[in-house]
């Protein structure tokens, strides 16, 4: 129970040697005072121990940590401890995360990895572990993220057969022999700096889309087996050159984060014991220079985590860049880079702590900020998923995922129902100001999910192209004046119900580049043109009795893009009118017959469809 967690602590407390003060006292309460520890849910019992740069010395003193019968993750990193590998932690089976990297253990990895059932995390790197990587490895079947790196192993690799591994590195160690087959699909930065047979110096990252998979595309097996290389090989290996540098530009860039603010804020490389222990688990950041998490954020990184991650550029928006980045416990979160912010710290801040508060399922959480001269961040979850934009208009191919009517539906509720929590917030003044189906995407449930809000009060007015997406999605009042009400963002909601709808962009142009054509002005002349079935998606056609939801929310979208602003609706009607429409998706939807005469007849079957569409926008 919690007590003897706590008599654990202070025993592995009274029995470390450090350089700085803990403020764990017997008196006060583990949960809710003590640095570097948190609790579950009902405050019953320790569940992570963080201390990361808190100057430790030593061996971890048996018989101490090992009693925290509950823990899931256990951070030591960036110490000095010492002395074998703790193996009495072998005794928490709860386990899930174990950060020993940087400290300074040594001799043979225990032989016995088979107790930590549900580890996913395991890393032991810049350490001077000795002897060879112990097989029983594989017995970690949750493993995720597994790193050795930069100890002292020795012999041949085993062959890890390990389920669930993303990410593994083995690389500065004096491995030798060859790299098992299982293993083989990681990247060679993975095994470099061994005694491996001789391997091309420079590695590359994963295969780009475009280089089929298959293991002769590899130049590493390529050389490993000697023989020449195809064209389209070596084709591939020169797309695949331009990824890497790609890449590494991406990483640099990431990396420059850090170089730009050298003095005074974190820097990617700090030693042992550079940060007091304070700074080091609130955040581990200078305390004007950090990452600032959100209450209930269960990620276990920091900033320097952040600029170590590989980085993936996922597009470049209004407001900055938007990278992936792959965390070293192979967590994704979504980094955006913003620039041009146009207002103080103190600004950026509180506006900050109103989107962190907004808890909604269908409001993607702000997980964390940072906020310096130089460099304004914000940390989403990634979704692999990826928006409802490429959901939408993204390669019809067999990868992608259908959407069909019902998906739709429910990604028009769950944004109708995030705008309409986000217009209540700060007294009901609190604006999007950038709804697209770009900053939309699908929560667990396949419900809509809005992103990217307080971006727009935070920016400096940017400038939208006439001819671009977002312009497609501007009330024509924002064109003029340039600011955002909430009245246009239920404008720009039903620019994307009217995407959902038609299946096509909000602007397109036509007729060799000469020719704009906005979605809501199609949409208006045909539904005056009383050629309303035109409109309606192809890829819908084929789910039967969905016509009047069709026309339903046809209905509400264009209410949504009437011209003047006070005539649209507010966005929790909007929410009202769609949940009338959603009752229809109960399983008793009305079959065509008993419809009303307007209703019935108005949707042509697939085949005249096909035979008559006139849409400008193709
Ligand atoms: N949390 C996320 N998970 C997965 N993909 C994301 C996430 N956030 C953004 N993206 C994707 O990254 C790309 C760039 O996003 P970003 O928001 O920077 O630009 P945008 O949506 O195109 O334009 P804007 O800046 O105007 O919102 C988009 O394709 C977006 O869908």
């Amino acid at each position: 129970d919690l007590a003897e967690d706590k008599r654990a602590l202070l025993d592995f407390l009274s029995r470390i040697h450090k350089s700085r003060d803990l403020n764990w006292r017997n008196d006060t309460s583990v949960c809710s005072n003590w640095t570097g520890i948190t609790c579950n849910q009902e405050n019953s019992r320790v569940i992570a121990l963080r201390l990361p740069a808190i100057g430790i010395n030593g061996q971890i003193p048996f018989n101490t940590l090992s009693r925290l019968s509950a823990l899931q993750i256990l951070s030591l990193r960036s110490n000095g401890f010492t002395g074998p590998f703790p193996s009495d932690l072998f005794n928490i089976t709860t386990l899930t995360g174990l950060h020993l990297q940087f400290n300074t253990f040594s001799g043979d990895l225990p032989s016995h990895f088979s107790t930590w059932k549900n580890l996913t995390i395991l890393d032991l790197s810049y350490n001077e572990f000795n002897g060879e990587v112990p097989t029983s490895i594989s017995n970690l079947t949750h493993l995720a993220a597994l790193n050795l790196s930069n100890n002292s192993l020795t012999g041949e690799i085993p062959d890890l057969a390990l389920p669930s591994l993303q990410f593994l590195n083995l690389s500065n160690n004096h491995l030798n022999g060859t790299i098992p087959t299982s293993l083989l699909k990681f990247p060679n930065s993975s095994f470099s700096g061994n005694d491996f047979m001789p391997i091309l110096p420079v590695m590359p990252p994963p295969l780009p889309p475009n280089i089929p998979s298959s293991p002769s595309a590899s130049p590493f097996l390529a050389t490993k087996s000697g023989r020449k290389l195809t064209e389209s090989e070596i084709l591939g290996i020169a797309v695949g050159g331009f990824a890497i540098i790609f890449l590494a530009l991406a990483i640099l860039m990431v990396m420059l984060w850090s170089g730009k603010r050298r003095g005074g804020a974190v820097s990617g490389k700090l030693s042992k014991g550079d940060r007091s222990p304070e700074k080091a688990v609130s955040g581990n950041q200078d305390e004007n220079n950090r990452l600032v998490f959100f209450e209930g954020c269960n990620f276990a990184f920091d900033l320097e985590d952040l600029l170590r991650a590989s980085a993936e550029v996922l597009g470049k928006g209004t407001f900055g860049t938007a990278y992936k980045a792959v965390l070293e416990d192979a967590a994704m979160v979504v980094v955006k880079r913003l620039k041009e912010v146009g207002v103080g710290k103190k600004e950026f801040e509180q506006q900050m702590e109103v989107v962190g508060r907004i808890k909604h399922e269908n409001v993607l959480e702000l997980r964390a900020y940072y906020y310096s001269k130089d460099e304004k961040l914000m940390v989403y979850d990634y979704y692999s998923q990826g928006s409802v934009s490429s959901l939408l208009h993204g390669q019809r191919g067999e990868d992608r995922t259908p959407l069909d009517w019902d998906t739709r539906l429910k990604i028009a509720i769950g944004t109708a129902r995030g705008i309409a929590c986000i217009h209540t917030e700060n007294s009901g003044k609190f604006v999007h100001g950038n709804i697209k189906s770009s900053n939309v995407f699908l929560n667990p449930q396949s419900f809509g999910c809005v992103s990217d809000l307080g971006l727009s009060s935070l920016s400096t007015n940017p400038i939208i192209p006439r001819v671009s997406r977002t312009a497609g999605y501007r009330a024509p009042e924002v064109v003029d004046v340039r600011r955002s009400t909430q009245a246009s963002d239920v404008y720009s909601f039903g620019v994307l119900v009217l995407e959902l709808l038609t299946g096509k962009s909000p602007i397109q142009i036509t007729g060799g580049g000469d020719e704009v054509v906005h979605l809501v002005r199609w949409v208006q002349s045909v539904v005056r043109e009383e050629w309303t079935a035109e409109v309606f998606d192809v890829e819908l056609m084929r789910y039967p009795n969905i016509e009047e939801e069709l026309v339903e929310m046809l209905q509400i979208g264009m209410a949504c893009v009437v011209r003047m602003p006070e005539q649209r609706p507010k966005m929790a009607e909007v929410v009202r009118m769609i949940e009338d429409v959603k009752r229809f998706d109960t399983g008793n939807r009305p079959s065509t017959e008993g419809r009303s005469p307007e209703l019935s007849g108005l949707m042509p079957q697939p085949a005249q469809r096909s035979a008559g569409t006139s849409s400008p926008i193709q």
